[in-house]
C-alpha cells in the first residue's frame, strides 16, 4: 500500500505545513486525553496521518483565548490589521503547491482544481483585509437641536466557525478573512474529512503575525459537540456555518437560545436553463463547469439542466460528448480532471438518484456506474428524460450526475426552476434581452448566472434566499455579517 503521509511530505518544498497538532490559543496542542482520528486520501483510500480529537474543553479554551486576544486585535488600526493579513494572503500564495498538495491529498480534488481554490481561498485574505480600513459608521442629522447623531460598527465577538469537505480552504477563508479583519476573535472547526487546509493556512497565519489566540483550529470528529460548546458558551456571539440545511437548521435551533447572530450557508438546488435562442457550445461549456467542478460537490453546481425542446437533443448530444473527455483518476496524477467522491455515502446517493431516473423512464447517454478505479471513483454521467416527479427535481445530487429536463415555454421554466425550498445559485443561457432582463428578475435565488456557468468571486455577494441560507459572504456586505452597529444619541 502506498503510504501517502511519507508520499506527501515528500513531495512538499515545506513539510511543515502538514501539521498534525490542533491549533489553540495560539499553541500547538494534543487532545487533553490523547485522543487522535484519522484523515484518509480518498482517491487512495489509506490514512494520510492523524490529528487530534478535541473536546469542549479544549473548543472552551480556544474560545477564552478569543475573547481576550481580540480586545487589543479589535483596537488596532484598520491599516495595521490589514497589514498582517496581507502578509498572510502573501504566504499562501508564496505556498500555493504545497498547499493545493494538501488540500487534494485530503479532499480528492485534482491538483489545478486545489491549485485555484487556493487563490480563491485568498483572494478572500486579500479582500477583507483590505476592507479593514473602510469600517465606515454614519452621521445622521439630529432629531432634536441638541442632539447629534453618530453610528459607528463594532466588532460583533467571538465567532465560532464551522465548515464541510468540499472547500476545505476558500470556506474557511472566507468567514475567516472578514471576522478578522474588522477585530474578531475566529475559532474554527474544519470538517473531521479535511482538517490538514486548515492547520496549513494556521501556520502561515502566525507565520504572518496574527496574535496568539486570534485564530485557532478546533480538529475533532465530534462535530456537534463542538457545535454545542460554540451555541452554548457566552463568549461566542456569532455562528457561522457552511453545509447542509439539515445542519443548518440543528445549529440555528441550538443558536436561538442565547439569540445568536448566525451565516447560513447551505445546500442548493441550482437550476441551469438553456432556451432555445442561447449559444449552445457556449451553454454545453458552461454546464461542464457548473455541473462537473470538484466533481458535482459543490452547493452552486447545476443540479437541473433544463433545455428548451428545440435544442434539447442537439444539446445532450453536445454535452455528452464533452462528458466523455472527462479523466477521472487520482488528482494528485497529471492530466486528471476528476477526482473521486468524498465518501461510500455520496457515491450511494449518486446512485440511488440515477436508479429513479431509470425508474421513471429516463436514460442514461453516457455514464450511469462506478468506475473501474473503484473506491469512490464514479463515472460522470448523463441523463436524459428527466422530469419534476423524479427525486433529483428536489433533492441536491452532489455528484456527477447531469440530468435533462425538456421545457416549452419560458413561464413554465421560471416556475420550475423556483419550485424547490433551496435558492441559492441559478444559471441561464439565452440571448434575447427582453427574455435575459425577465428570467434574471424572475428567479428566485440569491445568484443568477447569465451566460456563464462561474460566478464565485470574492468581490460578490454569495449566498441564498429560501431555505438556502441567511447572509452573504465576500465583496464589502461580507463584512456586516461580523458587525454590530451602535447608535449615539450626544445632547449638547
Ligand atoms: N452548502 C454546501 O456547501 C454544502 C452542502 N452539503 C450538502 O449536505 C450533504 C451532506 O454533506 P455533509 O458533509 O455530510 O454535510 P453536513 O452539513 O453534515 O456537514 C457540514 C459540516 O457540519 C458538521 N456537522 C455535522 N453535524 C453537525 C452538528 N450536529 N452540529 C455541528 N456541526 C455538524 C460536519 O462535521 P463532520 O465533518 O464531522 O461531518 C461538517 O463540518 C451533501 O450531500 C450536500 O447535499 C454538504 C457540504 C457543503
Ligand atoms: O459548495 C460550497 O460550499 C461553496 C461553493 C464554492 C464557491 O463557489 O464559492
Amino acid at each position: 500500500m502506498l503510504d501517502t503521509n511519507t508520499d506527501l511530505k515528500s513531495l512538499l518544498k515545506d513539510p511543515s505545513l502538514l501539521v498534525t497538532k490542533a491549533y489553540v490559543a495560539g499553541e500547538w496542542i494534543d487532545a487533553d486525553d490523547g485522543a487522535t482520528f484519522a484523515v484518509t486520501n480518498p482517491a487512495r483510500g489509506d490514512v494520510i496521518c492523524t490529528v487530534p480529537d478535541l473536546s469542549r474543553a479544549e473548543t472552551a479554551r480556544a474560545i477564552a483565548a478569543a475573547q481576550v486576544a481580540m480586545k487589543d486585535w479589535a483596537a488596532r488600526t484598520g491599516k495595521e490589521r490589514a497589514a498582517i493579513m496581507r502578509k498572510w494572503f502573501d504566504l499562501m500564495m508564496a505556498n500555493q503547491e504545497d498547499l493545493a498538495l494538501i488540500l487534494t491529498a485530503e479532499m480528492g480534488k485534482p491538483l489545478p482544481e486545489a491549485r485555484g481554490e487556493i487563490a480563491y481561498g485568498a483572494s478572500f485574505i486579500e479582500w477583507f483585509g483590505e476592507e479593514a480600513k473602510r469600517i465606515y459608521g454614519e452621521t445622521i442629522p439630529g432629531h432634536m437641536r441638541d442632539k447629534r447623531i453618530q453610528v459607528i460598527k463594532q466588532p460583533i465577538g467571538v465567532v465560532g466557525s464551522i465548515t464541510p469537505w468540499n472547500f476545505p480552504n476558500a470556506m474557511i477563508a472566507r468567514k475567516a478573512g472578514p471576522a478578522i479583519a474588522v477585530g474578531c476573535g475566529f475559532v474554527c472547526r474544519p470538517a473531521s474529512e479535511t482538517p490538514l487546509s486548515a492547520l496549513a493556512m494556521a501556520v502561515l497565519g502566525e507565520r504572518a503575525g496574527l496574535p496568539k489566540g486570534i485564530l485557532s483550529v478546533v480538529t475533532s470528529s465530534r462535530a456537534s459537540d463542538i457545535g454545542k460548546e460554540f451555541c452554548e458558551n457566552h463568549a461566542v456571539r456569532k455562528l457561522t456555518f457552511t453545509g447542509s440545511t439539515e445542519v443548518g437548521r440543528i445549529l440555528l435551533r441550538q443558536a436561538a437560545d442565547q439569540v445568536m447572530k448566525c451565516s447560513m450557508e447551505l445546500g442548493g438546488n441550482a437550476p441551469f436553463i438553456v432556451f432555445d435562442d442561447a449559444d449552445l457550445d457556449a451553454a454545453v461549456e458552461g454546464a461542464m463547469m457548473s455541473k462537473f467542478r470538484n466533481n458535482g460537490q459543490t452547493c452552486v453546481c447545476a443540479n437541473r439542466i433544463y433545455v428548451q425542446a428545440g435544442v434539447y437533443d442537439a444539446f445532450a448530444e453536445k454535452l455528452a460528448a464533452a462528458v466523455r473527455k472527462l479523466n477521472v483518476g487520482d488528482g494528485l496524477n497529471d492530466g486528471i480532471t476528476t477526482g473521486p467522491l468524498i465518501s461510500d455515502k455520496a457515491v450511494a446517493k449518486v446512485e440511488e438518484h440515477i436508479a429513479d431516473v431509470l425508474k421513471g423512464g429516463g436514460k442514461v447517454v453516457t455514464g450511469g456506474a462506478r468506475h473501474a478505479l473503484g473506491g469512490t471513483f464514479f463515472e460522470p454521467t448523463v441523463v436524459t428524460g428527466v422530469t419534476q416527479e423524479m427525486k433529483v427535481a428536489t433533492e441536491e445530487t452532489f455528484g456527477p450526475v447531469a440530468p435533462l429536463f425538456r421545457f416549452e415555454t419560458e413561464e413554465e421554466v421560471v416556475e420550475k426552476a423556483n419550485a424547490t425550498i433551496f435558492g441559492l445559485a441559478s444559471y441561464f443561457y439565452a440571448r434575447d434581452i427582453g427574455r435575459i432582463t425577465r428570467v434574471q428578475e424572475g428567479l428566485e435565488y440569491g445568484i443568477v448566472g447569465v451566460n456563464t456557468g462561474i460566478i464565485s468571486t470574492e468581490v460578490a455577494p454569495f449566498g441564498g434566499v429560501k431555505q438556502s441560507g441567511l447572509g452573504r459572504e465576500g465583496s464589502h456586505h461580507g463584512c456586516e455579517d461580523y458587525l454590530e452597529m451602535k447608535y449615539i444619541c450626544l445632547s449638547i
